[in-house]
């Protein structure tokens, strides 16, 4: 599924645009300030209906306008698809695939599947492990959307067992009712330690791969770091029985996936801690990139990859190992301010779209 024609109503800095996209590499140019990120985000937006900046929509409405639209054309070999979301806030977003009203576009078949990096994205190398693994768990929901309720029901139940653990405190209830939560959150969390150790294992290849391939020197290693050590749901239940203490003197669960991280490595060690800023860049973008592939090999369409400002950072030759890798296969848009800090984005089969005074002024067709 390839993403071909984007069009923007009032959306951030545009109050109408339209912009092509090539089939392979696409690169939007323009100074400080000139809206590359908006126009990359209004691709986000047209293809999920959510911001990948904020979690307050209200900011992508163009300054004085009431609402936006974004309109996406997109094709694949059954043909031409479109995909409309016009955005109100404090409305229901009205949202059309093929024509067709729907709720969400997840599961449309009208709109390719989508991974963004933004600088901030280098949070989750060096930031909490909270961000590692929601991030873990939003990949299983894309590789096995069946999955994806594992989580909420390990997080349901987590929720219902520190309640108790602050009724018991509080003298409120007893402990006999624990062992039936510490069972039921047991039987969830090996699920779920189960399906993110499966994922990291599909992906520590390929990660490895690309990381090297970017020119990530030494050896890298994705790894999975459990808290717990169990294999079995009573086995983690016995855990969380051993940890009763501490778990009431501390009023919450302190042990189980809800602690769980995800390291990345260079020669033994955390690129978060001793990695230098542009190899924890490289580091994500091995991540994304496996991801991407992992993606593809489930779907059997590679997600439109969103990079924006990817190239500051990254020495000459590092760049052209991205560039090359993005050419090779799938669909990408990246922004940079200069044109020369993508290696062989002159050539023909890069799209340039080039942003000037606010105005997309050289949409060019592959
Ligand atoms: N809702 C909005 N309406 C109008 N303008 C907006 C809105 N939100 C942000 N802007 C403007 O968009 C501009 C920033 O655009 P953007 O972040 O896309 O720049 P950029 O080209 O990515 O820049 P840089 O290279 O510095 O990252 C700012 O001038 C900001 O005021």
């Amino acid at each position: 599924m390839i993403a071909t024609r984007l069009s923007l109503r009032d959306f951030r800095t545009y109050s109408s645009a339209e912009v092509r996209l090539g089939p392979g590499l696409t690169v939007i140019t323009g100074r400080n300030g000139a809206g590359k990120t908006n126009l990359l985000e209004g691709i986000y937006f047209a293809c999920t209906a959510r911001s990948c900046r904020t979690s307050n929509e209200r900011e992508v409405v163009r300054f004085g306008a009431e609402l936006t639209r974004t309109e996406l054309v997109c094709e694949d070999a059954l043909g031409r698809h479109e995909v409309t979301v016009g955005f109100k806030p404090g409305e229901t977003k009205r949202l059309r695939a093929d024509g067709a009203v729907v709720e969400n576009l997840v599961g449309t078949g009208a709109r390719p599947l989508v991974s963004v990096f933004l600088p901030d994205r280098l949070e989750l190398v060096l930031g909490a492990p909270a961000l590692r693994r929601a991030h873990l768990d939003q990949v299983i929901a894309a590789l096995w959307p069946g999955r994806s309720g594992t989580r909420r029901a390990y997080s349901a139940a987590l929720a219902q067992r520190n309640a108790l653990l602050a009724s018991i405190r509080a003298g409120r209830a007893s402990r006999a009712s624990l062992p039936a939560w510490d069972a039921e959150l047991a039987r969830h969390g090996v699920a779920l330690m189960a399906d993110r150790a499966a994922t990291v294992d599909n992906l520590r290849p390929r990660y490895a791969h690309h990381a090297q391939g970017l020119g990530l020197e030494g050896k890298v290693e994705l790894r999975y770091k459990p808290r717990s050590e169990a294999t079995s749901a009573d086995e983690l239940a016995a855990e969380l029985a051993e940890r009763l203490e501490s778990d009431l003197e501390r009023g919450f669960t302190g042990h189980g996936p809800h602690r769980d991280d995800l390291g990345f490595r260079r020669e033994g060690r955390e690129l978060r801690s001793y990695g230098s800023r542009g190899q924890q860049r490289l580091g994500l973008l091995a991540l994304l990139l496996a991801e991407r592939e992992e993606l593809a090999a489930a779907h059997g369409a590679a997600p439109l990859l969103l990079l924006d400002d990817v190239m500051s950072e990254l020495d000459a030759t590092r760049r052209g190992r991205l560039v090359d890798l993005l050419r090779r296969d799938g669909q990408a848009v990246i922004t940079t301010t200069e044109l020369d800090h993508v290696p062989g984005g002159e050539e023909e089969d890069v799209t340039r779209i080039e942003i000037v005074d606010g105005r997309i002024e050289t949409p060019t067709h592959a």
